[in-house]
């Protein structure tokens, strides 16, 4: 089988975590990794940096540090 491409997922969790996920696995996407963590400040503005100028910027940085968020790794084949 050819490489598979590693796709990063994170989920902010509102109580239908398993469902998300259960969507990705029907898409093909096979869960390989997962750490559930608060992403810190920094990191978020570094991996939104091409959102940098959107009005939404500020508010999406402090949302995703406001607590926990499921980071995943998934593989796929073209
Ligand atoms: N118009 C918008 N208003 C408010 N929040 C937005 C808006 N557009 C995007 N966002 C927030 O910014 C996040 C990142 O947007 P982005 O366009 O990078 O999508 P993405 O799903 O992360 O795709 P990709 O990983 O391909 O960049 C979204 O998950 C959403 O929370
Ligand atoms: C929305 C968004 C951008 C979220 C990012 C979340 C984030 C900071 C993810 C990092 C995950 C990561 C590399 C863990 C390392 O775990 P490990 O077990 O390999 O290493 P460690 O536990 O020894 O550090």
């Amino acid at each position: 089988m050819a490489n598979p491409e590693h796709t990063f997922i994170a989920i902010k969790p509102h109580g239908l975590m398993g469902e998300i996920i259960k969507c990705y696995e029907q898409k093909g996407f096979l869960l390989v990794a997962m750490k559930f963590l608060r992403a810190p400040e920094e990191h978020l503005r570094q991996h939104y940096i091409d959102l940098k100028d959107q009005s939404f910027f500020p508010g999406l940085v402090k949302y995703m540090n406001s607590g926990n968020v499921m980071a995943m790794e998934h593989y796929s084949w073209q």
